[in-house]
């Protein structure tokens, strides 16, 4: 039998996973480590049978696609690791240049649709690479970044900047949870090796779950290797802020995130959510 080819999102907001990863749980899986975007990219050309995957990729190709239940990264408001930092305050942002981070595909679509429905504005975007030492380019009014490198500006934030955390944004303008990051299986993999499927779904599940049995364990694992943040600041962000449950009001988030999304012509159409068929 051969081993089912994941991917993984090697964010903070998944160390529990990460943890279980690195402590045996990877047995019989063959991971692949990345940022969202080329796991997205990767789970699209068949290169990965299941991955943790931008929540947007799964509107762009659903009839390939299949979602794993009860696993998602979401939040109920504030998220931290998503924030746009700007040189002007967020409501006087009109046609300017925003950079977006290339890590993502998410977080593009969020942001495209809060300054459009909440502030009116409809600037002009570009990709590109930016770091949090230097987030806002000379030539922009501001940027777009996620995961660790907006978790490290949440917490250091430089004078001169407005700061905006697009999860309160989210909810402030929709009343709803959000849902930024799926696990998919591809559909010929779902179909043609269930057995596999289910070891997959059952794995991510099982190291969820010992990963949060362990915390304190695994943040202090994660400040030995380096990750620049204090204890409490994970302790709080992992389980108070990042959620992993996909419940059906995150499921109700994820659906009003594709509406507005495909009012806005980001996506063709508002995808069925179809789960995998797995014994939960
Ligand atoms: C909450 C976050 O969500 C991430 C945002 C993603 C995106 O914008 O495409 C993809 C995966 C998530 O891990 C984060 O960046 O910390």
């Amino acid at each position: 039998m051969s081993c089912p080819r994941v991917g993984h999102i090697h964010f903070l907001n998944v160390l529990p996973l990460t943890w279980s990863y690195a402590h045996g749980a990877d047995r019989g899986l063959s991971i692949t480590r990345g940022v969202p975007a080329v796991l997205n990219n990767d789970i699209l050309t068949h290169r990965l049978d299941v991955s943790n995957v931008s929540s947007i990729i799964y509107a762009r190709d659903s009839e390939e696609l299949v979602i794993l239940p009860d696993v998602c990264i979401s939040t109920d408001g504030d998220v931290q690791s998503i924030l746009l930092v700007s040189r002007k305050p967020i409501h006087s942002l009109q046609n300017d240049k925003i950079i977006l981070t290339a890590k993502s595909a998410t977080s593009h679509c969020l942001l495209k649709i809060i300054l459009r429905a909440a502030y009116g504005a409809i600037p002009q975007y570009y990709i590109r690479h930016i770091t949090p030492e230097d987030p806002v380019p000379d030539d922009a009014s501001a940027s777009l970044l996620i995961g660790d490198d907006a978790l490290w500006l949440y917490h250091h934030r430089q004078p001169g900047f407005f700061y905006y955390d697009l999860g309160r944004e989210w909810k402030q303008l929709t009343g709803k949870k959000m849902v930024y990051a799926l696990w998919v299986a591809n559909q010929n993999f779902a179909r043609q090796q269930p057995e596999l499927l289910q070891l997959v779904y059952d794995r991510i599940h099982r190291a969820f779950r010992l990963g949060l049995e362990h915390k304190r364990e695994v943040i202090d694992s994660a400040i030995a290797a380096g990750s620049p943040f204090t204890y409490d600041q994970l302790d709080h962000y992992l389980g108070n802020v990042i959620r992993w449950d996909l419940t059906e009001e995150y499921l109700d988030g994820l659906h009003t995130f594709y509406e507005l999304a495909h009012q806005m012509n980001l996506i063709e159409h508002v995808p069925m959510l179809r789960m995998a068929n797995v014994r939960r």
